[in-house]
C-alpha cells in the first residue's frame, strides 16, 4: 500500500498543507524544528489514531486553534481509500471512505505503517514500557481484536487499582466488586498475554533470518516474551487463568500494601538474545542497533504476510544514526517495494543510489516545496 496524498489543517505548525507523494522514496529535508517530524507524525497518527511522541492529542492541534485535521488518500490493492481523522477538544473522529467509524479499533489498521525513529534504537536498552508500547502498537495494527482486548484490560486494571488504592494498608478488600473485577481482569489479561505470545512467535520467525543476514551470518537472534507472572506459553487459556488467579492471591498482601495490581501484562517485558546472550546486558551498541533494525525489518515482513500488502515505512532522522553498512542493508531491503519517507537535515550523510531517485521535499517553517 502507499499514501498518494496528504492534507493537513491546523496540525502542529501547519495551518494548511497539501502534498502528493512518490510511491517509492520521499525525502523531507530541512533544518531542525521546521516541521519534518510533524509530517511523519501526522502519517503515523493517520494510521494509528495516536501519536508516537505524545499521548496528549491536544498537542497535535495547532496552537490557539479549536481542531486539527489529517486527510490522506491511501492506495491499496483494491483501490483508493480516503482516510480522515479530526482532532478536537471533544475527542477524535475517524472516517474511512467518508464514513464515520463508531470505534477507533475499526479505523486503526486501514493504513499500516512502520516507524523507525532514533528512540527505537533504545528498544533493547530502554525501559520495559518502551518494549510494551512497541508490542501493543504493532499487534494493534494487525489485530483490531487485540486493541479491543487491550482496552478492556486497561479499564479493568484501572477499576481494580482504584479499589486497591481505597483499601491500601488494610488486611483485605471488603468490597464484593473486587472479586468480580479480579475475575474479569484475569480473563482480559490472559487474552492479551496469549496474543502477545502469538505475535512474538511471528516476530521471531521473521527477525531471526534478517538479523542473521545483517550480521553476515554471525549472529542468531532470539526474541522472547517474558511475562512477569512466569506463565507457560503452551498452557491453555484456563490453565493460564488459574495460574494468574493463584499469583494474584499469593501477592494480595503486597498489592494491598502498595495499592496497585502487581501481576499482569502491564508489567511484562521482552527479551532479546544474540547467540544465547541477553543483548540488553551483554550486547555491544552495534548489536543493539542491529537488533532494533532487524525487528523493524521483521515488522515490515510480518505486516506484509498478515495483511497481504507492504506497510509504509517512516524513517525519522534515523538513517544518519546507522553506519553505511546498516544503512545500505535497510535501503536495499525496501528498494522499490515499500513506500518510504525519510527525514534528514542533509542528504550528504546518506550514501545510497535510492536517494538519488527520491521525491525531495524542502521543509521550512511550516511550508513545504517540491515533491512528486
Ligand atoms: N501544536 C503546535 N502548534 C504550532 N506549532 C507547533 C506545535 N507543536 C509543535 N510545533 C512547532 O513545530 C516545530 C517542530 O517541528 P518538528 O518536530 O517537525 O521538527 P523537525 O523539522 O523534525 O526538526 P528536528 O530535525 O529537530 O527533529 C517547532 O517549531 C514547534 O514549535
Amino acid at each position: 500500500m502507499h499514501i498518494e496524498s496528504l492534507e493537513l489543517t491546523n496540525y502542529r505548525n501547519y495551518e494548511s498543507l497539501s502534498l502528493n507523494f512518490s510511491k517509492t522514496i520521499n525525502v523531507l529535508i530541512g533544518e531542525n524544528a521546521q516541521g519534518k517530524t510533524n509530517i511523519m507524525e501526522s502519517i503515523y497518527v493517520l494510521s494509528m489514531a495516536k501519536s508516537h511522541r505524545t499521548s496528549n492529542d491536544k498537542e497535535l492541534i495547532r496552537w490557539a486553534e479549536e481542531y486539527g485535521k489529517i486527510k490522506g488518500d491511501v492506495y491499496k490493492k483494491y483501490g483508493r481509500l480516503p482516510l480522515e481523522l479530526t482532532l478536537s477538544k471533544k475527542g477524535k473522529k475517524a472516517k474511512v471512505n467518508h464514513l464515520e467509524q463508531n470505534r477507533l479499533s475499526d479505523y486503526i489498521g486501514q493504513l499500516n505503517v512502520v516507524m523507525f525513529a532514533p528512540e527505537d534504537l533504545h528498544l533493547v536498552k530502554g525501559s520495559p514500557q518502551v518494549r510494551r508500547r512497541f508490542l501493543d502498537m504493532e499487534i494493534g495494527q494487525i489485530s483490531p481484536v487485540y486493541l479491543h482486548d487491550l482496552l478492556t484490560f486497561q479499564k479493568l486494571l484501572k477499576q481494580r487499582n482504584h479499589l486497591l488504592k481505597m483499601h491500601q494498608g488494610k488486611s483485605s478488600v471488603n468490597d464484593v466488586m473486587f472479586d468480580v473485577y479480579t475475575d474479569q481482569y484475569i480473563q482480559a489479561a490472559v487474552s492479551v498475554i496469549r496474543k502477545r505470545f502469538q505475535f512474538m512467535e511471528l516476530l521471531q520467525k521473521w527477525a531471526e533470518p534478517i538479523h542473521f543476514g545483517i550480521s553476515r551470518g554471525l549472529e542468531k537472534l532470539e526474541v522472547r516474551y517474558n511475562p512477569v507472572s512466569g506463565l507457560d506459553q503452551n498452557a491453555t487459556f484456563e490453565q493460564m487463568a488459574d495460574f494468574l488467579q493463584q499469583k494474584l492471591q499469593a501477592g494480595r498482601a503486597q498489592e494491598l500494601a502498595r495499592g496497585v495490581t502487581l501481576t499482569g501484562p502491564h508489567r511484562d517485558d521482552l527479551q532479546f538474545f544474540v547467540n544465547g546472550y541477553d543483548v540488553q546486558t551483554y550486547g555491544s551498541q552495534g548489536q543493539q542497533r542491529t537488533t532494533a533494525l532487524s525487528l523493524k525489518l521483521a515488522e515490515i515482513e510480518l505486516i506484509k504476510q498478515e495483511v497481504g500488502e507492504s506497510p509504509v515505512l517512516l524513517l525519522d532522522d534515523v538513517l544518519s544514526e546507522l553506519d553505511d553498512y546498516r544503512q545500505s542493508h535497510l535501503l536495499n531491503t525496501i528498494q522499490g517495494e515499500v513506500q518510504t519517507f525519510v527525514t534528514t537535515t542533509s542528504v550528504d550523510g546518506i550514501d545510497h543510489e535510492t536517494i538519488t531517485q527520491a521525491a525531495i521535499f524542502n521543509v521550512k517553517q511550516g511550508h513545504v516545496d517540491g515533491g512528486a
